[in-house]
């Protein structure tokens, strides 16, 4: 799990090194992490360095000079001002100061850009000189390594304005909104997290890694049955809908219940002619799932209300989410996506997309329930305004059904016992996960049947019982 901080918690992570460590200096450990990258990224080759009238640009400037002792460097300063300290380095060390004109010049035969022209100071959007310049480079497909952040993005916002694309961003200490947020994030390519020996306290943002899904997935073990391993009722599909039956129960069977039970409106024989190991009716469960593909049913509200007067936990997904019953959901998981989100608070899509942290984190608090707010970002609230984001996938998983079996794996991780943001996380994080090591037009079935594989990969356990 890593914490993500805004510029205002890096902010004050710095301010404490200058005071309990004077002697610490952060800008070269930050140049020192930039010009590492760089190397790595191409090896040889000129680099040209874009550099800002802050911070960000001195950081730009030590890895200048770090890097001109072995390869060509270009200096532009954009402002025509610069970290001074940082500048004498730089052009001691053989860097060459060149114009805006003759830096977008020399990009027809340059190895690495340095965007070090804003980093947490940097204001959305870029001057046009930048603007061109960046464009450019993303023209020439030239390979920009960007200090902090992509210049031109608001550090604390998912949002994006003019800026670099970045093909890699190294950034220090944490990542910050801009590089786990979408649409932002695709701006900063791949991430590199530099360690400069800033203390960094828990926050009520983070973001879950591959590692956090491993170590949490529920494996049986010897004494396990298939009620200990829980059983989820799904009580999804309608006759107008059928398939989201199908669906839920594919993510329910390929993410390990011990049991699902079917008692939805779709046709029984249709269920069990793809899954037979489905049980039809009701009985003991530990969850259920209420509300894909239901359409609009005219009892959703007692549908809804039965699940809260038996106290069984439940994930709560598409036309449920208008029908919740009065009084505390604790231990349930609504997963609306933002459409959805925006009705029931009765805002706008847009004002979800523009304040996703703020309306994921209302409906939490009021509701008592987890709330998993589905995209291209995946946000998991708790109650107490503690935000994880899951694992980012790719974009393939956008398609009609990925959500009806989220729901069914989010509910064979609650039948298993797991806390509701926890059950959120994961399964967000494994659809995620499989369709990142599945890349591909897979329809969201097709998809599930290959969790399996990928829930093995990241447990490993291999077998103690040696082949004869
Ligand atoms: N904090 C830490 O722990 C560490 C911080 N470190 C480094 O410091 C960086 C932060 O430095 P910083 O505070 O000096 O701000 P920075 O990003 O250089 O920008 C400020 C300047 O840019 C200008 N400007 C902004 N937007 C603009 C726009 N759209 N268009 C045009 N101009 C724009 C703005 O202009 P002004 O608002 O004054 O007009 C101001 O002059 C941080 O990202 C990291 O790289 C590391 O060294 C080690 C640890
Ligand atoms: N841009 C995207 N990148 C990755 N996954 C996405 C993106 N947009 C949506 N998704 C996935 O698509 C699903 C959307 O769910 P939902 O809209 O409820 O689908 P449906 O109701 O059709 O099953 C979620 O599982 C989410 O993970
Ligand atoms: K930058």
């Amino acid at each position: 799990m890593r914490q993500i901080l805004t510029s205002a918690q890096l902010r004050a992570a710095e301010r404490h090194i200058f005071d309990t460590r004077p002697d610490v200096d952060l800008m070269s450990l930050a140049a020192r992490e930039v010009a590492r990258v760089t190397d790595l990224v191409e090896p040889t080759g000129k680099v040209i360095v874009a550099v800002g009238p802050g911070n960000n640009g001195g950081d730009g400037l030590f890895a200048a000079a770090l890097l001109a002792e072995h390869r060509p460097v270009l200096l532009w300063l954009v402002n025509g001002r610069a970290h001074e300290e940082g500048l004498i380095a730089a052009v001691v060390a053989g860097a060459q100061e060149v114009d805006a004109v003759s830096a977008i010049g020399a990009l027809a035969d340059c190895a690495v850009v340095i965007d070090a022209f804003t980093g947490l100071g940097s204001r959305p959007g870029l001057p046009p000189q930048v603007a061109t310049f960046a464009a450019a480079c993303e023209a020439q497909a030239v390979q920009v390594v960007a200090v902090d952040l992509p210049s031109g993005l608001d550090a604390d916002l998912g949002r994006v304005s003019t800026s670099f694309q970045a093909t890699h961003t190294v950034t220090f200490a944490a990542p910050k909104p801009c590089h786990v947020q979408q649409p932002a994030a695709a701006r900063c390519g791949r991430i590199h997290i530099a360690d400069i020996g800033l203390d960094i306290q828990e926050t009520n943002q983070r973001i879950a890694e591959e590692a956090d899904i491993a170590g949490w997935w529920p494996s049986p073990d010897e004494g396990s049955d298939k009620y200990s391993r829980g059983v989820v009722t799904l009580d999804t599909g309608s006759e107008s809908y059928p398939g989201a039956a199908l669906l839920s129960c594919a993510g329910a069977l390929h993410a390990g219940a011990g049991m699902v039970r079917y008692t939805g409106r779709a046709p029984s024989g249709l269920i069990l002619s793809r899954f037979p190991s489905v049980v039809i009716g009701d009985g003991r469960a530990e969850a259920t799932v209420l509300g894909s593909g239901w359409g609009d049913t005219d009892n959703a509200a007692s549908r809804v209300e039965w699940a809260k007067l038996h106290n069984l936990p439940a994930v709560v997904d598409a036309d449920a989410l208008y029908s919740l019953p009065r009084g505390r959901l604790d231990g349930w998981l609504l997963t609306p996506h933002a459409g959805e989100l925006a009705r029931l608070l009765g805002c706008t899509r847009a004002h979800v997309e523009a304040e996703p942290l703020a309306c994921v984190r209302e409906v939490s608090r009021t509701s008592g329930a987890a709330v998993l707010l589905k995209g291209a970002t995946q946000y998991v609230a708790e109650p107490s305004g503690r935000v994880t984001l899951a694992v980012r996938g790719p974009a393939w998983t956008a398609r009609a059904g990925s959500g009806d079996v989220l729901a069914g794996i989010c509910g064979a991780l609650l039948a298993a016992g797991l806390p509701a943001w926890k059950a959120g996380v994961m399964g967000a994080s494994i659809q995620a996960i499989t369709a990142g090591r599945n890349p591909g037009p897979y329809t969201p079935d097709e998809l599930s049947a290959r969790m399996p594989s990928t829930i093995a990969e990241l447990v490993g356990q291999p077998s103690s019982v040696s082949p004869t």
